[in-house]
């Protein structure tokens, strides 16, 4: 029954409508996703695996089909895949030869603009490697939560439950996993570990966060990182998560019960606020700004997002803008940490270097990484962090660690 056409037609079907949903610009593809599997019960484990297959299949390669066909990816799922053999997961792109020749860009399965914007930056050869790394699967990596359990003791753990994992090469809190969990799993539901790409654990790391600071978390989102920076503070001091979408903080609260975390503030602020936070003005021993952005380092694990516009200029003055905000809450001496998961210099080295243009108590931090050597030898020569999917094996991220002078 499993492998009848009519099981492979509704497989397609759900893929299909889940594509056109994902394509008409709304929520990203695996809340989709999930909402999709959480009204349609009686689909199993293996038939959820198959839909998700499909979906992220033709993302993974969704402006190379576009501009081969000419069609939006549901409809070339629609009329390309209804036919597929016996297991819908083993879907495959055409082989290159059979396919007609298109742009650089669309070969690389990237918008023009990004294309161009990467050549410019990384040149061909790394272009093409960079471009082909977004397309593979992201690994799927956790944070130990070391208030709770060490990594070297999560992972025994892990190994006695039969699920198969390593610790990740760069971050000291890091495991991958050999294949996904699920979210309900023991390690989760008992606060061990989180979901974390190892890239994002080692922004936190950059804060390098002591216990009995006091440490602002400026775009704090659902607390990945905060999360993560409690854990460096053993939870003790002053950890403030801030954030202009208050759902989003609303999130943070049950992962920080989960994690025996008990010392955030989470502290919502008006997006257009030019002066946040009075009672915070100088006050903080690091703040970390982990800004809005296009999320190209992340289009591995979010492909969708290729299909929607990136307005950089609009992105950079928003990142300058919250990077300035943010910048007075740091006391004299202290550390601002200017994070993004974007692989353009428009969001990244512009803004950074925007800032310290006008900014001249500070500059960049010539004690940052020291507390993790793995860390510091990633920085580059100006001290920044860059860290690209098929260098790294991580999402794409781009780091600033800064001092502000002493008084
Ligand atoms: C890259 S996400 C943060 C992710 C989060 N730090 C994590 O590790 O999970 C950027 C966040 O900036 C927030 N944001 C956007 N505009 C903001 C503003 N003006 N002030 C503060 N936060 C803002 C967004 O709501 C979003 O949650």
């Amino acid at each position: 029954m499993s492998d009848s056409p009519s099981y492979r037609r509704a497989h397609v079907a759900r893929a299909r409508a889940a594509l056109a949903d994902i394509a008409s610009g709304g929520r990203p593809a695996d809340q989709i996703l999930d909402a999709l599997f959480r009204s349609h019960r009686e689909m199993g484990k293996r038939d959820r695996a198959q839909v998700s297959a499909l979906v992220y299949g033709v993302l993974r390669d969704a402006l190379r089909l576009q501009v081969l066909t000419g069609t939006e990816p549901a409809a070339w799922l629609a009329r390309h895949l209804a036919d597929l053999g016996a297991d819908p997961s083993a879907y495959e792109l055409p082989a290159a030869a059979a396919l007609a020749p298109v742009s650089a860009a669309a070969e690389a399965n990237l918008p023009e603009p990004i294309h161009a914007a990467f050549l410019a930056q990384y040149g061909e050869d790394e272009t093409r490697a960079l471009a082909q790394a977004l397309n593979r699967e992201a690994p799927a990596d956790l944070r130990a939560n070391t208030l709770k359990l060490g990594r070297d003791a999560l992972l025994a753990q892990l190994a006695d439950e039969g699920i198969a994992a390593t610790a990740t090469p760069l971050s000291p809190w890091g495991i991958r996993l050999s294949k996904r969990i699920a979210s309900g799993a023991r390690v989760f539901a008992e606060g061990l570990a989180e979901p974390q790409d190892e890239g994002s654990q080692l922004l936190a790391l950059l804060v390098a966060a002591q216990p009995g600071e006091t440490v602002i978390d400026f775009c704090a989102g659902a607390g990945g990182k905060t999360l993560a920076l409690a854990a460096a503070m053993r939870d003790r001091g002053r950890l403030v998560a801030a954030d202009s979408a208050t759902g989003r903080l609303a999130r943070l609260s049950p992962r920080l019960e989960r994690a025996g975390v008990a010392g955030v503030e989470a502290r919502p602020l008006a997006a257009d606020d030019p002066e946040p936070f009075p009672d915070l003005v100088g006050q903080a021993d690091a703040v970390l700004v982990d800004a809005p952005c296009s999320g190209t380092g992340t289009w591995r694990r979010n492909p969708e997002l290729r299909l929607r516009p990136v307005d950089t200029a609009a992105l950079a003055g928003q990142q300058l803008a919250i990077l300035e905000r943010a910048a007075r809450l740091v006391r004299p001496g202290g550390r601002l940490v200017y994070a993004t998961c974007s692989l353009l210099a428009a969001e990244n080295e512009a803004v950074v270097d925007a800032f310290l243009a006008r900014h001249p108590d500070y500059a960049p931090d010539p004690a940052a990484g020291q507390h993790w050597p793995p860390l510091a030898a990633l920085l580059g020569a100006d001290r920044r962090l860059r860290l690209l999917p098929h260098r790294h094996g991580s999402d794409g991220f781009f780091a600033a660690p800064l001092r502000r002078q002493p008084a």
